[in-house]
């Protein structure tokens, strides 16, 4: 059974804050969405509203067709990680998966079954509170995981995780999405982001910026990078116009291939040390579509 995440202009305002301005969107199963945006851009507010923690002031969000609240069983409709500090510090890590699956009608051996997949299986005597961030991160992912739900919503999974916790959650949100979930994840981290996601959803100030396949946000135009020791030499060759000189020297090219542009150098006798195809970074990508709607710059 799959759900989509259907928002319809969606808004929620604090005051004169407009938190959430008019936010259209779906949020597709089978795929893992990134959910961006500089600090303050809404994110937190419009995952809130998704799980009927916060009622917008306009709009509506829908899971699976409906709104959160209606469905009968939530733990079994969405696995949310919103707050990982959100336990019972006193009660073991056991307890606290335990009490949830029984107030969820869930059975008590789906707390051993999530145990083993968070690798806490370990630790689920220790109390709840002494975990370390990234065992409480796991503790919030084993959470979100007992009513084995078709939808996935983490905020900042990441947050404390080591590298090996990392690739551990990236492998379980792409694994969750390849069985046909619908996977929302939201990161500050743009080199994670850019192994984890396949669409990307892209907020500022409250409102919707990108709403694309990632490979469309990080290959845009085709460019090629190029180094050598001739730059003055070459630049005028390829087109002035053409090219962008990056802080560490290397040039950037437009509107050409690397056949092309190889051809041109070597028709001038001038020595590459690099000719390669230029990506956009998901990290300027963000950048670009990001600036004008920060809160706070440097
Ligand atoms: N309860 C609240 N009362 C007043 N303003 C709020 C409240 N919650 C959020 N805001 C404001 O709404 C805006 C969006 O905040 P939100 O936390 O949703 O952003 P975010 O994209 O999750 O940011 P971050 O990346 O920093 O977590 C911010 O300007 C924030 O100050």
């Amino acid at each position: 059974m799959s759900m989509r995440i259907e928002a319809k202009g969606l808004t929620k305002r604090y005051g004169a804050i407009h938190a959430v301005d008019g936010l259209s969107f779906t949020v597709e199963p089978g795929r893992v969405t990134g959910f961006l945006g500089p600090n303050g851009a809404g994110k937190t507010t419009t995952m809130r509203m998704m799980l009927g923690l916060d009622a917008p002031s306009s709009g509506s969000v829908t899971i699976g067709g409906k709104p959160f609240r209606d469905h009968r069983s939530p733990m079994r409709t969405v696995g949310a990680l919103l707050d990982a500090r959100a336990v019972h510090p006193g009660r073991t890590v056991y307890r606290h998966l335990l009490c949830l699956a029984e107030s969820n009608h869930l059975p008590a051996r789906r707390v051993h079954e999530v145990l083993e997949m968070v690798g806490l299986a370990g630790v689920s005597r220790r109390r709840a509170g002494g975990l370390s961030l990234g065992m409480g991160q796991r503790l919030g992912v084993a959470a979100a995981l007992l009513g084995d739900p078709p939808v996935l919503m983490f905020d900042e999974p990441v947050n404390g995780l080591d590298p090996e916790g990392i690739r551990w959650i990236r492998v379980l949100m792409r694994g969750y999405a390849a069985q046909g979930r619908t996977v929302l994840v939201s990161s500050h981290l743009m080199s994670e982001m850019a192994l984890t996601a396949d669409h990307l959803i892209v907020l500022g100030r409250g409102r919707l910026l990108a709403d694309r396949p990632l490979d469309d946000v990080v290959s845009p135009a085709a460019g090629v990078l190029i180094r050598t020791e001739a730059s003055r030499r070459l630049i005028p060759l390829l087109g002035a116009e053409r090219v962008t000189v990056a802080a560490d020297g290397a040039l950037i090219v437009t509107g050409m291939d690397g056949t092309e542009a190889g051809a041109i150098a070597a028709a001038h006798g001038i020595a590459l040390s690099e000719l390669s195809p230029h990506r956009v970074s998901l990290e300027d990508a963000f950048m670009d579509l990001t600036a004008g709607s920060l809160e706070f710059t440097a």
